[in-house]
């Protein structure tokens, strides 16, 4: 098991067609849905103010985060800065 924190900046083109657009936020939601439910995406919080998440993944590695960002229907259209994460020596429970 490996920890990430990722944070994803949604820029979607002004221009994007409509249609295309609600279309990938549909496709997204479910994407993002399936994997929460998978326990994988383990935390999805909105940033105030802005189109942008703070999420916490549970995967095996690197490779599978990647392979997981990479399908997210709005990949395209965003930033993403991913921190791994390791155990803090003084967290008090197990
Ligand atoms: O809205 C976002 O932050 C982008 C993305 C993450 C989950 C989801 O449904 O959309």
């Amino acid at each position: 098991m490996a920890l990430f924190h990722v944070r994803m900046d949604v820029h979607i083109p002004r221009d994007l067609d409509p249609q295309v657009r609600e279309d990938t936020i549909a496709r997204e939601k479910a994407y993002s849905q399936e994997l929460q439910r998978s326990g994988t995406w383990r935390e999805l919080w909105r940033i105030v103010g802005q189109y942008s998440n703070i999420s916490i993944f549970d995967v095996e590695s690197g490779d599978e985060l990647h392979e997981l960002l990479s399908g997210l229907p709005l990949f395209p259209y965003m930033d993403i800065e991913v921190m791994a994460l390791t155990r803090h020596p003084s967290r008090i429970d197990d």
